[in-house]
């Protein structure tokens, strides 16, 4: 499998080291491609893939799969390119699918083109069980309570507070590099207006924290999971990275595990 990422940044370089150096999946990401000179020479030389800063050379090459790893503005301008490619596609920033419409267009193009889009459940779990409760409608309510250390929202406070409370469509909005899981969340689920969130800012915490409760006929769902954030970049728990490589070890077998 040759793996292409779309970034230089943190779980770009956790990929690259995961499967380039440790050999944790069947393949070799053999290009990158980004905007940050310094850093794509960087990974390049110490992984031996090729860097791209030009878009059309780097999709021209015989890539399987492309893995996004830049951020929700980015994807917004690539993720399509890549689909039209023919490649199959690993989306980091879900929030790019606040608008379900853009995520239904790519759908059908991955159709047409034989394809697939992935969207890994990153930072968080739980969707399976929100899915089989959305099967036959029996899911009426979903939320995220998410909580962060003030350096890992990238905010200033001295004692907890809740900065946020609103629907996912919202949050992304207001927080596109921090609440990803949200939308993933609402895409499993009811939606990214009915999917309620809470942002908490927790200066005595050093785990993102995310707590998701949902409700429906199938019973109530609750379920914490407490992230160690990657320390190149604290806004990013270290389970959004290893939920990709999961993807990539878990494309083309013959078992499928969960729905
Ligand atoms: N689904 C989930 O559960 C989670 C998703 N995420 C999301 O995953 C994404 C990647 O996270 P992470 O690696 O930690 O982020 P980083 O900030 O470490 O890296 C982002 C990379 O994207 C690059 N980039 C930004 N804009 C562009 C552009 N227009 N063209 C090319 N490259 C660009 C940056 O380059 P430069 O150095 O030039 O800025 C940088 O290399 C983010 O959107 C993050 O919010 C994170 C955690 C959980
Ligand atoms: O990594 C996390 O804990 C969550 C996160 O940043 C996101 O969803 O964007």
């Amino acid at each position: 499998m040759n793996i292409g990422i779309i970034g230089t940044g943190n779980i770009a370089s956790y990929l690259l080291e995961q499967i380039n150096k440790l050999q944790r999946a069947e393949g070799q990401v053999i290009a990158i491609f980004g905007r940050n000179q310094e850093m794509g020479q960087q990974l390049s030389e110490r992984f031996e893939a090729d860097f791209y800063t030009d878009l059309q050379g780097f999709l021209d090459l015989p890539l399987d799969i492309v893995v996004e790893a830049a951020t929700v503005e980015a994807a917004g301008i690539y993720v399509k390119h890549v689909v039209e490619h023919q490649k199959d596609l690993v989306v980091s920033s879900i929030g790019v699918f606040k608008d379900i419409a853009f995520l239904e267009e790519l759908k059908r193009l991955a159709e047409a083109k034989g394809t697939h889009i992935y969207l890994p459940s990153g930072a968080i779990g739980g969707l399976d069980v929100l899915q089989s409760a959305k099967a036959a409608d029996a899911l009426d309510h979903v939320q995220i309570t998410t909580r962060k250390s003030p350096a890992s929202l990238g905010v200033e406070a001295e004692e907890e507070k809740v900065i946020f409370e609103g629907s996912a469509f919202e949050a992304v909005e207001k927080f596109p590099k921090n609440i990803n899981v949200a939308l993933v969340l609402a895409i499993a689920g009811i939606g990214a207006e009915k999917t309620k969130v809470r942002i908490i800012v927790d200066p005595d915490i050093e785990q993102n924290t995310h707590t998701i409760e949902a409700e429906g006929v199938f019973g109530r769902m609750e379920l914490q999971v407490q992230n160690n954030p990657m320390p190149s970049n604290p806004k990013t728990s270290l389970l959004a990275a290893l939920s990709i490589l999961s993807v990539l070890q878990n494309r083309g077998s013959a078992l499928r595990i969960g729905n």
